[in-house]
Protein backbone atom coordinates (compact mmCIF):
# COMPACT_ATOMS: atom_id res chain seq x y z
CA UNK A 1 0.00 0.00 0.00
CA UNK A 2 1.39 3.35 -0.70
CA UNK A 3 2.90 5.24 1.49
CA UNK A 4 0.49 8.31 2.89
CA UNK A 5 2.73 11.69 1.62
CA UNK A 6 1.02 14.86 3.25
CA UNK A 7 1.14 18.67 2.09
CA UNK A 8 2.16 21.59 4.50
CA UNK A 9 -1.74 22.40 5.29
CA UNK A 10 -2.41 19.28 6.04
CA UNK A 11 0.65 19.01 8.41
CA UNK A 12 -0.09 22.32 9.74
CA UNK A 13 -4.10 20.92 10.62
CA UNK A 14 -3.06 18.57 12.36
CA UNK A 15 -0.51 19.99 14.64
CA UNK A 16 -3.13 22.69 15.15
CA UNK A 17 -5.81 20.00 16.01
CA UNK A 18 -3.10 18.04 18.56
CA UNK A 19 -2.47 21.33 20.05
CA UNK A 20 -5.57 22.92 20.18
CA UNK A 21 -8.02 20.47 20.25
CA UNK A 22 -6.89 17.70 22.03
CA UNK A 23 -4.34 19.84 24.07
CA UNK A 24 -1.11 18.23 23.67
CA UNK A 25 0.98 21.20 24.18
CA UNK A 26 3.27 22.05 20.92
CA UNK A 27 6.32 21.78 23.12
CA UNK A 28 5.62 18.28 23.85
CA UNK A 29 5.40 17.90 19.88
CA UNK A 30 8.57 19.62 19.37
CA UNK A 31 10.52 17.58 22.23
CA UNK A 32 9.01 14.39 20.27
CA UNK A 33 10.28 15.58 16.99
CA UNK A 34 13.34 16.03 18.76
CA UNK A 35 13.97 13.08 20.12
CA UNK A 36 12.82 11.17 17.01
CA UNK A 37 16.04 13.01 15.38
CA UNK A 38 18.63 12.39 18.24
CA UNK A 39 17.72 8.40 18.01
CA UNK A 40 18.18 9.06 14.24
CA UNK A 41 21.63 10.23 15.15
CA UNK A 42 22.75 8.34 18.31
CA UNK A 43 21.05 4.82 17.32
CA UNK A 44 20.77 4.65 13.18
CA UNK A 45 24.08 4.03 11.69
CA UNK A 46 27.54 4.80 12.54
CA UNK A 47 28.36 8.34 12.50
CA UNK A 48 31.29 10.73 13.91
CA UNK A 49 30.27 12.93 16.11
CA UNK A 50 33.24 14.70 16.73
CA UNK A 51 31.68 18.19 16.09
CA UNK A 52 27.80 18.47 15.33
CA UNK A 53 27.13 21.84 14.32
CA UNK A 54 23.37 22.94 14.84
CA UNK A 55 22.20 25.22 12.06
CA UNK A 56 19.44 26.68 13.19
CA UNK A 57 16.94 29.15 11.85
CA UNK A 58 14.28 31.50 14.10
CA UNK A 59 11.22 29.66 13.36
CA UNK A 60 9.85 26.17 15.22
CA UNK A 61 11.83 24.13 12.73
CA UNK A 62 15.34 26.51 14.22
CA UNK A 63 13.03 25.66 17.64
CA UNK A 64 13.49 21.64 16.86
CA UNK A 65 17.16 22.29 16.21
CA UNK A 66 18.04 23.84 19.34
CA UNK A 67 15.80 20.92 21.20
CA UNK A 68 18.14 18.42 19.37
CA UNK A 69 21.72 20.16 20.29
CA UNK A 70 20.40 19.77 23.87
CA UNK A 71 19.57 16.51 23.90
CA UNK A 72 23.06 15.89 22.29
CA UNK A 73 24.87 18.10 24.72
CA UNK A 74 23.41 16.41 27.64
CA UNK A 75 24.63 13.01 25.81
CA UNK A 76 27.72 14.05 25.52
CA UNK A 77 28.08 14.96 22.39
CA UNK A 78 30.31 18.24 21.15
CA UNK A 79 27.70 20.54 19.57
CA UNK A 80 27.81 24.36 18.22
CA UNK A 81 24.62 25.83 17.40
CA UNK A 82 25.44 28.07 14.30
CA UNK A 83 21.88 31.01 14.56
CA UNK A 84 20.56 31.86 11.10
CA UNK A 85 18.29 34.89 10.72
CA UNK A 86 17.00 37.38 12.79
CA UNK A 87 16.51 36.32 16.52
CA UNK A 88 14.22 39.09 17.22
CA UNK A 89 11.54 37.03 14.80
CA UNK A 90 11.90 33.92 16.56
CA UNK A 91 9.24 31.83 17.81
CA UNK A 92 7.90 31.46 21.13
CA UNK A 93 8.67 27.66 21.48
CA UNK A 94 12.32 28.98 19.52
CA UNK A 95 12.53 31.10 22.45
CA UNK A 96 11.94 28.51 24.89
CA UNK A 97 14.34 26.20 23.47
CA UNK A 98 17.15 28.90 23.31
CA UNK A 99 16.76 29.71 27.04
CA UNK A 100 17.57 26.06 27.54
CA UNK A 101 20.47 25.76 25.92
CA UNK A 102 21.46 29.17 27.68
CA UNK A 103 21.18 27.64 30.89
CA UNK A 104 23.40 24.40 29.52
CA UNK A 105 25.74 26.61 28.00
CA UNK A 106 25.95 25.04 24.88
CA UNK A 107 27.95 27.38 22.51
CA UNK A 108 26.25 29.36 20.05
CA UNK A 109 27.87 31.88 17.15
CA UNK A 110 26.61 33.33 13.95
CA UNK A 111 30.26 32.49 11.82
CA UNK A 112 29.77 30.44 9.09
CA UNK A 113 33.38 29.55 9.36
CA UNK A 114 32.39 26.85 12.30
CA UNK A 115 31.01 24.48 9.25
CA UNK A 116 34.87 23.75 8.97
CA UNK A 117 35.05 21.71 12.07
CA UNK A 118 31.47 19.90 11.91
CA UNK A 119 31.42 16.32 11.21
CA UNK A 120 28.04 16.58 11.56
CA UNK A 121 25.62 19.39 10.59
CA UNK A 122 21.86 18.73 11.79
CA UNK A 123 20.04 21.27 9.40
CA UNK A 124 17.39 22.56 11.24
CA UNK A 125 17.11 26.30 8.95
CA UNK A 126 13.57 25.95 7.42
CA UNK A 127 10.80 22.95 7.64
CA UNK A 128 7.45 23.18 6.40
CA UNK A 129 7.49 27.29 6.60
CA UNK A 130 9.24 27.29 3.90
CA UNK A 131 7.31 29.75 1.26
CA UNK A 132 9.54 31.82 -0.62
CA UNK A 133 12.86 31.86 -2.24
CA UNK A 134 15.90 31.31 -0.39
CA UNK A 135 18.22 34.64 -0.30
CA UNK A 136 20.89 36.56 1.83
CA UNK A 137 22.11 34.92 4.75
CA UNK A 138 19.76 32.02 4.57
CA UNK A 139 21.55 31.37 1.00
CA UNK A 140 25.00 31.62 2.20
CA UNK A 141 24.11 29.07 5.02
CA UNK A 142 23.07 26.39 2.47
CA UNK A 143 25.62 26.88 0.19
CA UNK A 144 28.26 26.67 3.02
CA UNK A 145 26.47 23.51 4.26
CA UNK A 146 26.69 21.78 0.78
CA UNK A 147 30.51 22.55 0.41
CA UNK A 148 31.35 21.49 3.65
CA UNK A 149 32.18 17.85 3.72
CA UNK A 150 29.82 16.42 6.68
CA UNK A 151 27.35 14.49 6.84
CA UNK A 152 24.26 16.22 6.97
CA UNK A 153 21.11 15.27 8.78
CA UNK A 154 17.41 17.71 7.71
CA UNK A 155 15.11 18.31 10.49
CA UNK A 156 11.60 17.52 8.85
CA UNK A 157 12.75 18.87 5.29
CA UNK A 158 15.98 19.89 3.55
CA UNK A 159 16.22 23.18 3.68
CA UNK A 160 14.85 24.91 0.68
CA UNK A 161 12.85 22.12 -0.65
CA UNK A 162 9.55 22.78 -0.98
CA UNK A 163 7.21 20.48 1.32
CA UNK A 164 4.49 20.64 -1.24
CA UNK A 165 6.15 20.23 -4.68
CA UNK A 166 9.88 19.33 -4.08
CA UNK A 167 10.96 22.50 -6.20
CA UNK A 168 14.17 23.79 -4.54
CA UNK A 169 13.85 27.20 -3.44
CA UNK A 170 16.51 29.05 -4.88
CA UNK A 171 18.87 26.50 -2.81
CA UNK A 172 18.77 23.77 -0.95
CA UNK A 173 20.38 21.47 1.30
CA UNK A 174 21.36 18.17 0.28
CA UNK A 175 20.79 15.98 2.96
CA UNK A 176 21.96 12.44 3.41
CA UNK A 177 19.28 11.75 6.11
CA UNK A 178 16.19 13.71 6.16
CA UNK A 179 14.27 12.86 9.34
CA UNK A 180 10.61 13.70 8.63
CA UNK A 181 7.63 14.09 11.16
CA UNK A 182 4.54 12.35 11.68
CA UNK A 183 4.24 11.33 7.45
CA UNK A 184 6.04 11.60 4.39
CA UNK A 185 5.67 15.23 2.47
CA UNK A 186 4.17 14.80 -0.78
CA UNK A 187 7.64 17.10 -2.00
CA UNK A 188 9.68 14.57 -0.80
CA UNK A 189 8.04 11.92 -2.91
CA UNK A 190 9.41 14.29 -6.19
CA UNK A 191 12.94 13.21 -7.93
CA UNK A 192 13.72 16.77 -6.89
CA UNK A 193 12.84 16.06 -3.46
CA UNK A 194 13.89 12.46 -3.00
CA UNK A 195 17.72 14.02 -4.70
CA UNK A 196 17.61 16.46 -2.04
CA UNK A 197 16.38 14.44 1.38
CA UNK A 198 18.69 11.76 0.83
CA UNK A 199 17.33 8.69 3.04
CA UNK A 200 13.92 9.72 4.54
CA UNK A 201 13.09 8.68 7.81
CA UNK A 202 9.45 9.18 9.18
CA UNK A 203 9.01 9.61 12.84
CA UNK A 204 5.68 7.97 13.47
CA UNK A 205 5.11 8.17 16.72
CA UNK A 206 4.91 12.03 17.54
CA UNK A 207 1.88 11.89 18.90
CA UNK A 208 0.60 14.42 16.36
CA UNK A 209 -3.10 13.29 15.64
CA UNK A 210 -4.03 12.93 11.82
CA UNK A 211 -7.53 14.60 11.78
CA UNK A 212 -8.74 14.06 8.21
CA UNK A 213 -8.83 10.39 8.67
N1 LIG B 1 4.25 17.67 14.65
C1 LIG B 1 5.13 18.34 13.91
O1 LIG B 1 5.34 18.10 12.72
C2 LIG B 1 5.88 19.46 14.55
C3 LIG B 1 6.68 20.24 13.74
N2 LIG B 1 7.42 21.24 14.24
C4 LIG B 1 8.44 21.94 13.47
O2 LIG B 1 7.90 23.20 13.04
C5 LIG B 1 8.33 23.41 11.69
C6 LIG B 1 7.49 24.49 11.05
O3 LIG B 1 7.80 25.65 11.80
P1 LIG B 1 7.44 27.13 11.28
O4 LIG B 1 7.88 28.07 12.34
O5 LIG B 1 6.02 27.13 10.84
O6 LIG B 1 8.28 27.34 9.95
P2 LIG B 1 9.81 27.06 9.65
O7 LIG B 1 10.59 26.92 10.93
O8 LIG B 1 9.84 25.98 8.63
O9 LIG B 1 10.26 28.45 8.92
C7 LIG B 1 10.50 29.55 9.77
C8 LIG B 1 9.98 30.83 9.18
O10 LIG B 1 10.83 31.21 8.12
C9 LIG B 1 10.12 32.13 7.30
N3 LIG B 1 10.50 31.83 5.93
C10 LIG B 1 9.88 31.02 5.04
N4 LIG B 1 10.55 30.98 3.87
C11 LIG B 1 11.62 31.81 4.04
C12 LIG B 1 12.70 32.20 3.21
N5 LIG B 1 12.81 31.71 1.95
N6 LIG B 1 13.60 33.09 3.68
C13 LIG B 1 13.49 33.56 4.96
N7 LIG B 1 12.50 33.22 5.83
C14 LIG B 1 11.59 32.35 5.34
C15 LIG B 1 8.64 31.94 7.56
O11 LIG B 1 8.15 33.12 8.16
C16 LIG B 1 8.61 30.78 8.56
O12 LIG B 1 7.65 31.00 9.57
C17 LIG B 1 8.25 22.05 11.11
O13 LIG B 1 8.94 21.94 9.90
C18 LIG B 1 8.87 21.20 12.22
O14 LIG B 1 10.28 21.21 12.15
C19 LIG B 1 7.23 21.67 15.62
O15 LIG B 1 8.45 21.90 16.18
C20 LIG B 1 6.67 20.62 16.52
C21 LIG B 1 5.75 19.66 15.98
K1 LIG C 1 15.33 21.67 7.81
Amino acid sequence: MEEKAITAEQMRHYDSFTINTIGVPSLVLMERAALAVRDEILNAYPLNLGHVVVVAGSGNNGGDGLDVARLLHIAGVKVTILNVGNPDHASEEHRVQDHICQYYQIPQTTDLAILDQATLVVDALFGIGIDRVVKGDYAAAIDAINASDAVVIAVDMPSGINTDTGEVMGTAVKADVTVTFAFNKVGLTTDAGKEYAGRVAIADDMGTYAVDD
